[in-house]
């Protein structure tokens, strides 16, 4: 809750790989109205000494419920965490779990369909038990074959051995959830950016989402 117990103007900023969340989050770092809650990929690489994530890409049949089961319970944390602004932009979340990355583990066998099972039935309760709503979905648009470069030059040694092929189902599977709308949870309004556009230019897209952004704070402070 905010400082007047106002639940914050939440946004869940969505995209694939490499499209540029973390860059979109900093430049909100500048507001102290704002509470960012980026991506915990250091606890996904760093569990107890066991990084999660190297091993879900290195052997994804052996690894993926154990990674994608982790990656949940550190979104929920997220959801759940209390901010003392009027605004929360988390990084991605857990519909995006579910709706991208644990379908497209399923869709191509590397979930088998009990691991999947399991992994729906926690998502489905969180989502009818606990409140993990959003305000504004930010979607960070992007074509695969550019995202696929930035991911080659970004150099993260986990990814180097992702596919485009991949980076192409997971774009479909965002494109799905939030402009097809094939699912009936869309826990909120989307803005979609373009975010093919690079750093020099990008600025005025992030301006676009600023103002929305920014306007609901007001409102939420004054409500
Ligand atoms: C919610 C969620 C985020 C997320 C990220 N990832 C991977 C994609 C990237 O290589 C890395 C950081 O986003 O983790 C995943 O496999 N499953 C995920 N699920």
């Amino acid at each position: 809750m905010s400082a007047n117990n106002v639940k914050p103007f939440t946004v869940f900023v969505e995209g694939n790989i490499g499209s540029g969340k973390t860059t979109f989050l900093e430049h909100f770092r500048q507001f102290e109205d704002i509470t960012l809650l980026t991506e915990p990929v250091e606890m996904w690489r760093d569990l107890k000494g066991c990084n999660l994530l190297e091993l879900m890409y290195k052997d994804p049949e052996k690894w993926a419920m154990t990674f994608q089961s982790y990656v949940s319970l550190t979104m929920l944390d997220m959801h759940r965490r209390p901010a003392s602004t009027p605004v929360k932009l988390m990084e991605r979340s857990l519909f995006s779990a579910r709706y991208c990355f644990v379908e497209h583990m399923m869709r191509n066998n590397t979930l088998h369909p009990a691991q999947f099972a399991v992994l729906d039935e926690w998502f489905r309760f969180i989502q009818h038990n606990i409140p993990i709503d959003a305000d504004l979905i930010v979607y960070l648009k992007t074509s695969p074959s550019i995202v696929y470069q930035r991911i080659k030059k970004r150099a993260r040694s986990e990814e180097q051995c992702v596919p485009l092929s991949y980076i192409e189902e997971l774009h479909r599977l965002h494109e799905d959830w939030l402009i097809n709308r094939i699912h009936a949870e869309c826990p909120a309004p989307v803005l979609v950016l373009d975010a093919d556009l690079d750093l020099s230019q990008i600025t005025d897209e992030y301006k676009r989402s600023e103002h929305q952004i920014l306007r609901k704070a007001v409102n939420v402070v004054m409500s």
